[in-house]
């Protein structure tokens, strides 16, 4: 998948506009209005308390639902391809090489009348038209018009590929609270996860308010519930694609989103405008039945997580990073002139920074030096904190050697904290896991726990390299200022 930002996912932030005057609807032709209240029956209907189930979509590794997609996409113009849809060790299902690949070559060629956008046409034309007009942005609306076309089933030209699509894409969206307090204690993907789930309500909730309930005919709650609304969005976090060709518009590309994600390789999937379709080009070769793999973007492995719900293998990904939070003394005499010149900058205290296997940003060292910088620095401060915002990034300007060893000092007792509390997690049982009551949830217990073991341990790995080096600079810092001393010491005894 190309990289979907932060960015894109905030562009559903912003409120909605008001609602513009719009003719009033009376709900899709009878025959699919019909459908939408057969769709999903009080009975097979989500709850919100136990656990939902979704009416469309297929189990997570089903093959039967993908042989009707193949059809159907090559009888609406996908050309023949050199990959196969299987079931594969990484990833359920992936593509297969039906023949040997070489690096360089152009893949799918997926034309866009098979691509849903923003643009496609809804279905249910007037409920299109409610949504356009009231101009809601790209990710509620492709949400939104993944549920009406789920629930149109047959009716819906995209049938086929909704049937292919997993009824409950892994992603921290389906983790509970609990599951979140308990497994992910000591990430701060925990944080990012909360956040989301708190976004996706708070989508739903604002097109509830402002659409729906002023539609309910075209909108009604048994299928534009919260529950569907986490399955749309949980499909688009996992297959949405940005397309840098097409002024970086967002995508659900049917069959180019059976590719899995690798950390090895930085191919994406973009619009290619000499063969007018959705291609990627392959930047390593594969052999006749080798998985072939796209990269999602350079993720760390809890992003990966938080979107796409898997961990990769420890130390496979390059791009992988723990996020270390700092935050000023409370005991601080200049506590509140350092808060501010933080928000300033757009920074708070507590503020996170992804901490790499291969270093720490300037960004960082920045926030530290202003944490331990004394009062008589204060004409620093500002500088400091647009430097610890990303904004002015000349190494030069951080250059304080008289607080190096404890800018240094400072970021070693936050990766120190932070390890305890991964150390805990890792070595110590969970409560959770005694009072699982039947198999199934046994077994999701057990695979939640494993993901989070994962990536607990992939995080920890990262800040116990970040300790030795840390270690060893203070230690080279301390026995040069010794051996100073020592010199000095020797000088002193001579004039004496
Ligand atoms: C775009 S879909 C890829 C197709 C998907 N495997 C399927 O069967 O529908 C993304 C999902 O595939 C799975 N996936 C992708 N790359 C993976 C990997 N390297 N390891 C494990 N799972 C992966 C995850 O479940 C992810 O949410």
């Amino acid at each position: 998948m190309a990289e979907i930002s932060s960015a894109i996912f905030t562009s559903f932030l912003p409120r909605f506009p008001q609602l513009s005057a719009v003719p009033h609807f009376y709900g899709c032709p009878g025959a699919t209005r019909s459908r939408i209240r057969c769709s999903i029956t009080a009975e097979s209907m989500p709850s919100r308390t136990s656990s939902p189930t979704i009416p469309w979509g297929c189990e997570i590794e089903s093959l039967e639902s993908v042989s009707a997609l193949q059809k159907w996409l090559s009888e609406s113009g996908l050309p023949p391809q050199k990959m196969d849809i299987r079931r594969v060790n990484v990833g359920e299902r992936g593509l297969v090489a039906l023949k040997n690949i070489r690096k360089g070559e152009k893949l799918l060629f997926v034309p866009p009348s098979l691509v849903i956008t923003a643009n496609s046409e809804w279905t249910c034309e007037e409920a299109g038209y409610i949504m356009q007009s009231n101009s809601v942005p790209d990710w509620p609306l492709l949400a939104t018009y993944l549920i009406s076309e789920a629930s149109l089933t047959e009716t819906s030209r995209w049938n086929r590929y909704i049937s292919a699509l997993p009824r409950q894409p892994y992603s921290l969206l389906y983790w509970t609270r609990l599951e979140l307090d308990m497994y992910l204690v000591a990430s701060q993907i925990r944080v990012r996860a909360i956040e989301r789930i708190s976004d996706v309500t708070g989508v739903y909730n604002d097109l509830r308010a402002r659409i729906f309930s002023k539609h309910p005919n075209l909108f009604p709650e048994e299928v534009f519930n919260l529950e569907t609304f986490k399955w749309s969005f949980g499909i688009l976090f996992s297959r949405l694609v940005r397309l840098p060709a097409m002024d970086g518009k967002v995508a659900l590309v049917p069959w180019a989103d059976m590719l899995n994600h690798s950390s090895q390789v930085e191919t994406f999937l973009d619009y290619d405008k000499s063969s007018k379709g959705i291609v990627f080009t392959t930047d390593r070769a594969y052999q006749l039945g080798e998985q072939v793999f796209i990269s999602y973007g350079k993720k760390s492995n809890g992003e990966l997580l938080l979107s796409y719900g898997f961990v990769p293998k420890e130390g496979t990904n390059p791009n992988d990073s723990v996020e270390l939070s700092f935050s000023l003394k409370k005991d601080d005499e200049c506590y509140n002139e350092k808060a501010e010149a933080l928000r300033k900058h757009g920074l708070a205290t507590p503020q996170q920074f992804p901490l790499q296997i291969t270093g720490w940003s300037i960004q960082m060292m920045a926030y530290a030096y202003l944490v331990v910088s004394s009062s008589k620095m204060i004409q620093q401060y500002d500088e400091l904190a647009s430097t610890a915002a990303g904004k002015n990034m000349s190494r030069g300007g951080i250059n304080y050697p008289e607080l190096e060893e404890q800018m240094l000092q400072f970021i070693l007792d936050c990766c120190e904290s932070s390890i305890l509390k991964y150390s805990k997690f890792l070595e110590g049982g969970g409560p959770l896991d005694s009072v699982t009551t039947n198999v199934q949830q046994a077994n999701r217990r057990s695979l939640l726990k494993q993901l989070a073991v994962d990536l607990c341990t992939s995080e920890r790995r990262i800040l116990f390299r970040a300790q030795y080096i840390l270690r060893r600079k203070l230690r080279d810092i301390r026995n040069g200022e010794l051996r100073g001393l020592a010199i000095f010491n020797r000088f002193r005894q001579f004039f004496e």
